[in-house]
């Protein structure tokens, strides 16, 4: 692994605008302002609770969303605002995989034409033609290539998903974006298609930026971490320090929520209270003050930038971030739970 990016984002914003018939009526700051990183068969997993912008950056780094501001640059090259002309062999390189594996499959074409569209679009010929390379990406995920003539109904929901990353291996990415791959599968299920693609990021030397509301998934996948809230990272650090020394009181509250976290040592589940703000009109400064234990009044008039900590890799945007500590009883934005563990 080299430490040149494979993908170099900065500033990605997205912001949406609302509309009430022909006049515009306000902005949905979906993601606001994220800078991060992903080496060369790396693995990023972003996550955070539903609504923090995972899937719109998801979508914006394999441009299907055109970003408000901000840069991406794949291989050192700009690709924010790439056209169609330019955008066709990033195609090749930048592939995702979606939430619902039926959705995402057309029902009227056998399998083996699903996993062989991306090679005809692309013109691509293997050697030993384009079935034998289908059959073969069939093997790889675990599928039998005799069910290349099959239809998208007659298999599992998890096989469903393997046929969504046979497709998305065709054209030998680099760079695979995986949107909640297995939140709509069976959980006995999740596993398995996990360790799949465990597997392939081994073998084939993939770098994944994961996208998962389940830490305990991403832990298991990922070895750096990125914590969105509100369309902010709000820490991101190798998963070591994530899991075993988080340090933003968000990255605390998530994981405290993982049964078999055991880590937080005394004190219990945090359980937030309130909701997470609209992100149409966002709380000034940090954006997760208003159910922070911790937070003053600076956390109101300055928006706290994510700084590295102790000179390491890990990296956290609070003006009061420090490990190893947890609210007692009822704090300001918090309720500690003990839990018997
Ligand atoms: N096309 C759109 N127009 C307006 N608002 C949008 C649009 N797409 C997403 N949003 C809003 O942007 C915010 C971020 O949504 P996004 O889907 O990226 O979050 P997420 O973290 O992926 O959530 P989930 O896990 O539920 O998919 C949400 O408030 C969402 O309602």
């Amino acid at each position: 692994m080299t430490d040149q990016p494979l993908l170099r984002v900065r500033g990605l914003t997205k912001h949406f605008p609302v509309r009430q018939g022909l006049r515009s009526t306000g902005l949905v700051q979906a993601v606001d302002g994220l800078d991060f990183d992903v080496r060369p068969g790396e693995t990023l997993g972003l996550v955070g609770e539903s609504g923090c912008g995972k899937t719109t950056t998801g979508r914006m780094l394999v441009r299907l969303l055109e970003p408000t501001a901000g840069s991406i640059e794949f291989e050192g090259r700009d690709i924010t605002h790439a056209g169609r002309r330019e955008l066709r062999p990033l195609r090749q390189d930048l592939q995702i995989i979606f939430q619902d594996p039926y959705a995402s499959l057309n029902p009227r074409h056998t399998v083996g034409r699903i996993v062989a569209m991306p090679l005809q679009v692309n013109g691509i010929k293997p050697p030993g033609g384009i079935k034998a390379r289908v059959q073969e990406l069939l093997e790889l995920v675990g599928l039998n290539p005799e069910h290349y003539n099959r239809y998208p109904h007659e298999f599992s929901g998890g096989q469903r998903q393997r046929i969504g990353i046979a497709r998305a291996l065709a054209l030998r990415p680099k760079l695979i974006v995986a949107d909640e791959p297995v939140s709509a599968l069976d959980v006995s299920i999740q596993a398995q298609v996990v360790n799949l693609l465990r597997d392939l990021q081994r073998d084939l030397g993939l770098a994944f930026v994961f996208i998962a509301h389940d830490l305990a998934v991403v832990r298991h996948f990922c070895q750096r971490v990125a914590v969105m809230y509100l369309g902010r990272i709000v820490e991101i650090g190798d998963r070591a320090d994530i899991y075993e020394r988080p340090q933003h009181p968000y990255t605390r509250a998530l994981l405290s929520a993982i049964p078999d976290v055991t880590r937080l040592g005394p004190g219990g589940r945090i359980r937030l209270t309130g909701d997470v703000p609209t992100p149409l009109d966002p709380p000034s400064g940090c954006r997760f003050r208003t159910r922070c234990w911790k937070a003053q009044d600076i956390c109101a008039t300055e928006e706290p930038a994510l700084v590295p900590r102790d000179g390491g890799e890990q990296a956290t945007a609070c003006h009061f971030s420090e490990a190893g500590e947890v609210p007692t009883g009822d704090a300001a934005g918090a309720i500690v739970e003990e839990v018997a563990r």
